[in-house]
C-alpha cells in the first residue's frame, strides 16, 4: 500500500483498516482488549460517508485492502513554540538548564527574530507538522515588547496561507511580572483579541502572584478570550501556581477554556498538597498539557554532569481519574528549550507511552493527541473519524500497538480531504542562511 494508490477522486473504500474505540464514536464493533477493531471507511467527495465493521471475509469489489493496518484521525498539537524552532544551529542551548534556555532564546529574539526570520521558521515548522499528519496547532508567541509587535502580525499572516491545511491558533507567552504593566498587558490582550487569539502568560511564585492572576483573568473576561499558562516548569517543590491559577479561575468565575502546560513540579509535591491542587482543578475545570520530551529533556538537569532521576512530567494519571482533560503536545522543535523534535506527533505518542505509560491498558489515551486537544482548542469534529466528517487520517503501516510504536513510521500516508498528501519533509539547509552566526 502507498500513497499512489489512494484515487485522486470520486468515491472510495479502504477496507479492513484497524480503527480505535477512543477515536470512532459512532463504531459499533467488536473491539478487541486493546481498544482496536477491524472496519471498512468509505470516503466520497473528501469525506468520510461512512465506517462500518469489517465483517466481510472478501474484500468488496473495488475496494482498496489494508490488510489490518491503523488509520488515525490527523493530529491536533495544543501545545508548540513556532516562532522559536529551528533556531538551534545559531543559538544553542550552552549547558541544557532551563535558565540556559531563557537566556539563549532572549537574546536571541532580540537580535535575530525579523518578520521574515519568524515566518520562514514558521512555514518551515508548519511543513514539517503537516507532512507528519498534524490538522490544528496551537503555538505560543513571546510575547515581550518588542516582539508582539513582530510575530502577531506574521502568524496572522501564516495562519491565512496555511488555513485549510493546519487550523492555526496562538496564544501570547510572556513571563507573569510583564503584567504589572497594566497598560502595555491591556494593548497586548486587545491585540491578541483582535486576532482571535489566547491569552496566555508564564506563571512561578512571585509575592504578587494573585493580584496579577486576577488582572489576567480580568482581561481575559473582558476580551472574551480563552486561557492558555505555562506552570511551574521547575523541580522546586514550592512551586504551586498551577494551584493559584485554579483558585484565581474559581474566584473570578472564568468560564471561557483553560488549558495548563507543564504543571512538572506538582509530580514532587506530597500527596495531600496534590489531591488538593487536583480537587481545585477540576472545580476549575482546566485542562492540562504535559509536553514530555521538552520536560524529560530541561527537567533534573543540573548543569554539573549527574544523572537525571526524574521524569519531569506532570501527575497525568492522576488528573484523568478526576475527569481533568489531559493532553500530551510537542513543545519545542530544535531551540534552546529543546534540541530536537519535528512537530510529530506520532514521536511525542511514542515517547509519552514510554515516559507517562500510556500502556497498559491504552484505554482512550490516543485522545490525548487528538480529540482532547481538539475540544479545548474549540475545534469541532477534529481528532475523531466519523460518518459526515472529513477525510482527514493517517494511514501507518503498524497494525497493532507494538509495531506503530515501535518504529518512526516514516513511510505512513496522511489523507487530507480524501486526497494522499505529498510528505516530503522540508530540508534544514533551506534556513541555513538564517543560521549564519
Ligand atoms: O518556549 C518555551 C518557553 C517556556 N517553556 C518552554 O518549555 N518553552
Amino acid at each position: 500500500m502507498t500513497s499512489e494508490m489512494i484515487p485522486e477522486t470520486g468515491q472510495f473504500v479502504l477496507s479492513n483498516v484497524r480503527l480505535h474505540a477512543s477515536l470512532t464514536p459512532g463504531l459499533s464493533a467488536a473491539f478487541d482488549a486493546d481498544g482496536f477493531a477491524l472496519a471498512d471507511i468509505t470516503v466520497a467527495d473528501g469525506k468520510i460517508s461512512s465506517i462500518i465493521a469489517n465483517r466481510r471475509p472478501n474484500t468488496p469489489a473495488g475496494a482498496l485492502d489494508l490488510g489490518g493496518r491503523i488509520v488515525m484521525p490527523c493530529f491536533v498539537d495544543g501545545h508548540t513554540h513556532i516562532d522559536k524552532g529551528h533556531i538551534w544551529p545559531r543559538k544553542p542551548n550552552p549547558d541544557g538548564t532551563f535558565m540556559g534556555a531563557l537566556n539563549a532564546t532572549g537574546a536571541d529574539r532580540a537580535a535575530r527574530w525579523s518578520a521574515e526570520d519568524v515566518a520562514r521558521r514558521m512555514d518551515f515548522s508548519l511543513r514539517c507538522a503537516y507532512a507528519h499528519g498534524t490538522r490544528a496547532l496551537r503555538t505560543h508567541l513571546d510575547s515581550v515588547a518588542p516582539q508582539e509587535e513582530i510575530s502577531w502580525p506574521v502568524f496572522e499572516t501564516v495562519r491565512e496561507k496555511w488555513r485549510g491545511r493546519i487550523e492555526l491558533q496562538a496564544a501570547c507567552l510572556l513571563g507573569i511580572e510583564g503584567v504589572r504593566d497594566k497598560k502595555w498587558f491591556e494593548s497586548l490582550a486587545k491585540r491578541v483579541a483582535a486576532a482571535n487569539g489566547v491569552l496566555g502568560v508564564v506563571t512561578y511564585m512571585l509575592p504578587d502572584l494573585e493580584e496579577l492572576l486576577d488582572r489576567v483573568f480580568a482581561q481575559a473576561i473582558k476580551h472574551g478570550l480563552d486561557l492558555d499558562f505555562h506552570a511551574d516548569e521547575t523541580d522546586d517543590i514550592s512551586a504551586i501556581s498551577l494551584k493559584k491559577i485554579a483558585e484565581a479561575a474559581l474566584w473570578n468565575g472564568f468560564e471561557g477554556n483553560i488549558l495548563v502546560g507543564h504543571c512538572c513540579s506538582l509530580a514532587r509535591q506530597p500527596d495531600l498538597d496534590v489531591l488538593d491542587t487536583l480537587d481545585k482543578m477540576a472545580k476549575a475545570g482546566l485542562a492540562v498539557v504535559s509536553l514530555p520530551m521538552c520536560n524529560l529533556y530541561l527537567q533534573d538537569r543540573r548543569g554539573d554532569n549527574t544523572t537525571p532521576r526524574w521524569r519531569g512530567v506532570t501527575l497525568l494519571h492522576e488528573m484523568k481519574a478526576r475527569g481533568i482533560p489531559v493532553a500530551v503536545a510537542s513543545d519545542n522543535t530544535r531551540d534552546p528549550f529543546y534540541a530536537y523534535g519535528d512537530l510529530d506527533m506520532l514521536e511525542v505518542y511514542r515517547m509519552a507511552t514510554r515516559i507517562l505509560h500510556f500502556d497498559h491498558p491504552v484505554g482512550d489515551w490516543p485522545q490525548a493527541v487528538t480529540s482532547t486537544p481538539a475540544r479545548v482548542m474549540r475545534l469541532d469534529g477534529f481528532g475523531t473519524l466519523a460518518a459526515g466528517g472529513g477525510a482527514d487520517f493517517v494511514v501507518f503501516r503498524g497494525r497493532n500497538w507494538t509495531e506503530l510504536l515501535s518504529r518512526p513510521e516514516s513511510d505512513r500516508i496522511v489523507v487530507r480531504d480524501g486526497r494522499a498528501i505529498e510528505r516530503q519533509l522540508p530540508d534544514y539547509a533551506e534556513l541555513d542562511d538564517l543560521m549564519v552566526r
